[in-house]
Parts: C-alpha cells; sequence; structure tokens
C-alpha cells in the first residue's frame, strides 16, 4: 500500500552554514534558503529578470501593514508562477472536513465527552480525505476560532496538492510518520514531532512508513507564537532555536496533478500540469516548521501546589485581548512531580476556556483508564471536570516523595470559545458513553467533624 518515499526526490538546497541536516533552526526567522547557487537575488526582491529565468512571489501571511514585530511574508523565486495553478475551480466534496460555524441542532456539544481512538482503516485515504473533523469554534470566515481534526492516511498525495487558505493547520503526528513535502521544503515529522504549516502554502502528505494517524489543530486565526515566559526569563519550555524549518526543495516535473484548495470551508480542486513544488529559492519569515515535542523544557511547582496547565504551553494564537488565546497549544510531557503536602494531578475545575485533549503516547496522570494513545477528550466551556475516582484517591494518599511522569505525552488545544462537536464525533467516533461514570465513585468524605479524611 505505502512505498518507500525518496526523500532526495526534490532538489534541496545542500546542508551549509547555519543549516542541520536540511533544516534552518529558530521559530520564525528571516530565513534564506537556495537550491541552486544565485537563484536567491541578493540586495532585492525583484529584479527586472531573475536568475534561471524563474519568477519572483510574495506569499504574505500577515496584512501588508502589520506591525514590524508581526509582519509575516516571503518572496518565492520559483519555476512558474501560483497563477499558473490555481485557476479554474470546481467544488469538490471532502466529506469530513468541516468548518465553523458548524452547529447541528440535533447534536449536543455541551458535557464532558472522551473518544477511545478512531480505528485505522483499509480504506484508500490520503492526508485530505482523512482528515475527520472533531469540533469546530469560532467562524471560518471572521478568522477566528479553530477546528481540531483527527486524521487517518492510508496512501500518499500522488501528484495532488493541497493549501487552506483558511487556516494554518498544526499537526500532531499520533502513529506513523510523514514526509511533508512544502513549496519552500520537505520537513520528516515523527510522532513527538509536531508540524507547523502556513496558512496558504501548498503541500503534499506521504507516508514515511505505514498507514498514518494523528490530531490537527486548524487555526482560522492569527499564527501561533512562541508565549512570552514573564518571570520564567530567556530559556525553557519551548526554545526558538528548536523549531526546524526546511531548506529549499524544488521539482520540475510534468504531471497531470491537482491542487485542493479550502477556502472559507468549501473545497474546490483545479488540474495542475506540473508539480507546484517549483520555488527553487526563497527568503521571509512566513515559513512552515516542526518541533520535537521531546525538546520542551517543562518548569512547574518545585515546592507545593499545582500550577495552572499554562505553564506548558508551547504555542499560543493571540485573539487580540491579551492573555485570552484564540488557541493554546499545551502539552503534558514527561516530569518530575516533587511538590510536598500537594494534591499533585490536575484540580478539579471548570473553565471560560474549553480543553479538546488528545493522548499522543503513554498514561496521563489525571485519567489512569480510559484515556489511551490516539483517544481525544473533551472538556467544553464551563463544564466540570477533574481527576476521575482512582487518580483522585490515589493522589490523596499516595507518599509525598519526587516522582516521574515517565512515558507520558498528552496535549491539549485550548480555545476561547466553545467547541461544537460534528456528527461524525458525535455518532461515528468511538465515544464513550461511560465516560462521565469516571467521576461516579467520588464520595462524599465530609462528616461535619474535623481533622483530614
Ligand atoms: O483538564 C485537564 O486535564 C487539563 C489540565 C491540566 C492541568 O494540569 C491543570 C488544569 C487543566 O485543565
Ligand atoms: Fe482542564
Amino acid at each position: 500500500m505505502n512505498k518507500h518515499v525518496d526523500m532526495t526526490k526534490l532538489a534541496r538546497a545542500t546542508t551549509g552554514a547555519g543549516t542541520v541536516d536540511g533544516y534552518m533552526p529558530g521559530f520564525g526567522n528571516d530565513f534564506e534558503t537556495e537550491a541552486l547557487p544565485g537563484a536567491l537575488p541578493q540586495g532585492q526582491n525583484s529584479p527586472q529578470k531573475c536568475e534561471y529565468g524563474l519568477y519572483a512571489e510574495q506569499l504574505s501571511g500577515t496584512p501588508f501593514t502589520a506591525p514590524r514585530g508581526q509582519n509575516e511574508r516571503t518572496w518565492c523565486y520559483r519555476i512558474r508562477p501560483s497563477v499558473k495553478h490555481v485557476t479554474r475551480f470546481s467544488k469538490i466534496d471532502v466529506p469530513y472536513w468541516k468548518s465553523a460555524p458548524h452547529v447541528d441542532d440535533a447534536i449536543i456539544s455541551l458535557g464532558q465527552y472522551r473518544w477511545d481512538p478512531v480505528p485505522m482503516t483499509s480504506e484508500r485515504l490520503t492526508f485530505v480525505t482523512g482528515m475527520r473533523t472533531m469540533t469546530t469554534a469560532g467562524d471560518v470566515n471572521t478568522q477566528v476560532g479553530m477546528a481540531a481534526h483527527i486524521y487517518l492516511a492510508t496512501a500518499d498525495m500522488e501528484d495532488e496538492w493541497f493549501y487552506s487558505a483558511d487556516s494554518e493547520l498544526l499537526i500532531v503526528p499520533q502513529d506513523g510518520a510523514l514526509i511533508i513535502e512544502t513549496e519552500l521544503g520537505v520537513m520528516a515529522v515523527e510522532p513527538l514531532e509536531i508540524a507547523i504549516l502556513p496558512r496558504g502554502m501548498l503541500f503534499a502528505v506521504k507516508l514515511a512508513g505505514g498507514p498514518a494517524r494523528g490530531f490537527v489543530c486548524e487555526n482560522y486565526g492569527a499564527k501561533f507564537a512562541l508565549p512570552g515566559r514573564g518571570p520564567i526569563g530567556a530559556n525553557c519550555l519551548a526554545n526558538s532555536r528548536d523549531f526546524k524549518t526546511p531548506v529549499a526543495a524544488f521539482e520540475d516535473r510534468a504531471c497531470e496533478g491537482r491542487v485542493i484548495i479550502k477556502w472559507c470551508g468549501q473545497f474546490h480542486e483545479t488540474p495542475i500540469g506540473h508539480s507546484p513544488l517549483d520555488v527553487v529559492a526563497w527568503h521571509g519569515n512566513y515559513a512552515p516548521a516542526k518541533y520535537d515535542l521531546r525538546a520542551f523544557s517543562p518548569v512547574g511547582a518545585i515546592l507545593f501546589d499545582h500550577p495552572d496547565p499554562s505553564i506548558f504551553t508551547v504555542l499560543t494564537a493571540p485573539s487580540g485581548v491579551e492573555g485570552t488565546a484564540n488557541i493554546d497549544f499545551v502539552i503534558f510531557p514527561e516530569r518530575w512531580l516533587p511538590a510536598e503536602h500537594t494534591f499533585r494531578p490536575p484540580w478539579y475545575h471548570k473553565n471560560i476556556m474549553s480543553e479538546l485533549m488528545g493522548n499522543i503516547y503513554g498514561v496521563y496522570d489525571a485519567k489512569p483508564e480510559g484515556f489511551v494513545p490516539g483517544g481525544m477528550s473533551l472538556h467544553n466551556m464551563m463544564l466540570p471536570h477533574g481527576p476521575d475516582h482512582d487518580a483522585f484517591e490515589k493522589a490523596s494518599n499516595e507518599p509525598m516523595v519526587p516522582v516521574k511522569l515517565k512515558d507520558t505525552m498528552s496535549f491539549m488545544f485550548e480555545t476561547r470559545f466553545p467547541q461544537h462537536l460534528t456528527r461524525f464525533a458525535a455518532e461515528e467516533a468511538p465515544l464513550q458513553d461511560n465516560y462521565v461514570d469516571c467521576w461516579e465513585g467520588l464520595e462524599k468524605k465530609f462528616d461535619g467533624t474535623p481533622g483530614i479524611k
């Protein structure tokens, strides 16, 4: 079903100063890279004629006038301009990929929900046709909110490329590695790594080994950024240098292919007679990146109490209201728990933000049973949740010696907006009917008399 993907197929920039293994380090850096010598103009963006007969083209990720610190754009020097691959559109159906607003009155989103992993399939599905939306929030037309998806991919995108005009895509592989060929270069991404694909950028996803499954956060709003560290200072959490952007790679290849576009929630296709991955050189700060979640340096409570999970924010997509994210991408990695006289797992709570969680690997401390790798949970706006009965009893009685949470990696897509379940999430995905029973055993301990119970 799946063949070996030849990473050398695209002519890649040779590894040079500042690059490691075909990637350039840094989050949101102003990069420059060329796959052929002299392809990148020096000293200007728009030469009257470009080297090699290339076309110059700008891709703007922010308005032209965005403040300098937020302004993002990339200059591409390519074999053909994009107008040669995105021309006549025909509407197509990608039935399981939904966009906000997507509120089905028959479906109740108010609740605490948990799903077993969506099972792998033998059906032929690409990264695009295998996208299954679980929740949507906000509004794709006004560029606020997000969607959370599961993807199941059993086939390469062959002579087929995709871009989302609606969103930035944060890809979280859970099972199976991916080769993501983008206009700006190629990224190999495996479970415990993530990839970030900017809005408007063409790519094809190939399978590096076998079938693949993972999670996607589709960000309709402003791009993900690194959170401020406040008093933590200049280091720890996600460090900028651990984000890797690919060097330029291009192919000069005729084919009978198609480009699929997601635009305001609709899907369209357009035929193409050549590979659009034909950017020979580029420079700018609007680029794909990957990040190894194991590079995250967690900072936590080293004496007592359980801090807010915001300390584990890898990336935050701002909403315009300071401190109120459109989306926070938070992880729960391996870490030591040294806190004294403390209930160490997450506390019981209700939250104005909506918490969509996924398990990439291992056991999550608040839910030792039932929240398994590949599984998801949703604790929607202002709906109470917290440790299950067994986790509560264990954590209330465990000796207060430092312990290491090992073999664990879960994450949260947390948005300021309520998340609405799709019909797929409510009716087709393996929803656990009995999830809320996990709190059933929490009995009353209070008997009116003082003392620890
Ligand atoms: O609900 C959850 O499990 C996520 C979570 C983790 C944590 O450490 C504190 C609060 C919180 O919402
Ligand atoms: Fe929570």
